[in-house]
């Protein structure tokens, strides 16, 4: 199904609040990026894991970058060549997970 690119409202209603929640818009382009830290590497392949269960299963998948720790995303929809509501949907579900492997 091809992807819409968010509308001027839902940039405000469902981008904004990622926006506070740490997500940050790429420069150049229509696009949203987070950078996760995690305990150890065991915690951040953990939540690597279970972001690509579902990324499979909603046939969209992030652009990331792990080092140890550290886990560098970039969401947007090539689809569309900008932010959907896909890119929402994975961001909210990647900050609930992070918020289960909160580094002590
Ligand atoms: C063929 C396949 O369904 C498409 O290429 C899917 C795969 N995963 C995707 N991921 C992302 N981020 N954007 C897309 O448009 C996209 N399209």
């Amino acid at each position: 199904m091809a992807s819409v690119k968010l509308s001027a409202d839902e940039r405000l209603s469902k981008l904004e609040p990622m926006l506070a929640s740490g997500w940050k818009l790429v420069e150049n382009r229509d696009a949203i990026y987070k950078e996760f830290l995690f305990k150890n590497f065991n915690e951040a392949f953990g939540f690597m894991s279970r972001t690509a269960l579902l990324a499979e299963k909603m046939d969209h998948h992030p652009e990331w970058f792990n080092v140890y720790n550290k886990v560098q995303v970039t969401l947007s929809t090539h689809d569309c060549n900008g932010l959907s509501n896909k890119d929402i949907k994975l961001a909210s579900f990647m900050d609930t997970v992070a918020k289960l492997h909160i580094p002590e």
